[in-house]
């Protein structure tokens, strides 16, 4: 059996965080394990409070995966501290498993959901030891330091974020206007993932949908660009098949995959 970890904050409304990845685990054939970061109280409206798990705790939490089903590939969603940063970087060091982070600041209501000092942590700490960072325009900007207005500023930002020291970066587009491009840069060379834009205000969850899919296809055996361009495959019929459930930006349409048959496809 195929495995998988996500270190991921939880979305009680089951759009987002740890509840989105399992679903796409699932969907893509994989078993699903969790540590959770943070207990978020939000749904498709808004973020109201959060609970950080105590950084013990989270260690503990990775641990017992570790130590009884080791995963083949983890996923790194929200990490609401620098603690946590710290916690994560600790328990994966000296691992060799591959290691998707989306870098999750903001909700797509738009409430931040980490502390002051969780950025600086990330970039000393977890990036040097990540296989691909998934950032969006907002993040990528926020890591860099640099402008991503234009494909220019944003090849720009993305050579900039490899210097910190993942593998491979993948600057999501999800927020430009027009077509859905992902930039995907391994030092070596730039490639985009392009998927027409989906005229659809169901969209929460995203990010820590394409983050997770990547992680299943790597956990599977894919190489890096191939987990890629699969998991956006996946992303987009998810968007395309998006519920409309809940009174702001609903979540994604998971089950459309149920018998595991689509993907095969794509
Ligand atoms: N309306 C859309 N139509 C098609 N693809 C989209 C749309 N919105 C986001 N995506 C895709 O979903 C993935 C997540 O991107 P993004 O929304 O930028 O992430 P985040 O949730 O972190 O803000 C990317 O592959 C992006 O291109
Ligand atoms: C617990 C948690 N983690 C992550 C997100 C971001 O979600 P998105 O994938 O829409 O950027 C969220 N809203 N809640």
């Amino acid at each position: 059996m195929v495995t998988a970890l996500s270190i991921a904050g939880s979305d009680c409304s089951g759009g987002a965080g740890i509840q989105a990845d399992l679903k796409t685990f699932a969907a893509l054939g994989v078993y699903g394990m969790s540590a959770i970061t943070t207990v978020v109280a939000e749904n498709t409206q808004a973020v109201f409070c959060r609970q950080d798990i105590a950084p013990d705790v989270l260690a503990a939490q990775i641990e017992a995966v570790l130590g009884d089903i080791p995963p083949d590939a983890v996923k790194i969603g929200l990490l609401p501290s620098a603690a946590a940063v710290r916690t994560v970087a600790a328990a994966l060091k000296g691992t060799a498993l591959p290691v998707v982070l989306d870098p999750v600041m903001v909700a797509s209501a738009g409430q931040t959901l980490h502390g002051a000092d969780m950025l600086e942590a990330l970039k000393a700490e977890l990036l040097p030891l990540v296989t691909l960072i998934t950032p969006n325009l907002a993040e990528a900007a926020a890591l860099s330091g640099l402008p991503v207005e234009n494909h220019l500023q944003r090849q720009a930002a993305a050579l900039k974020l490899k210097d910190l020291g993942p593998r491979v970066v993948l600057l999501k587009g999800g927020h430009l206007d027009g077509a859905a491009e992902d930039l995907y840069y391994d030092g070596e060379g730039f490639c985009a993932f392009t998927s027409p834009r989906i005229d659809t205000k169901n969209t929460h969850g995203t990010g820590c949908t394409l983050s997770s899919a990547i992680a299943a296809y790597l956990a599977r055996g894919y190489a890096l660009a191939q987990a890629v361009e699969k998991a956006k495959a996946y992303i987009t019929g998810a968007i395309a098949n998006g519920l409309a459930l809940g009174r702001g930006a609903g979540p994604l349409g998971h089950f459309y995959l149920q018998d595991g048959k689509q993907e095969e496809g794509s």
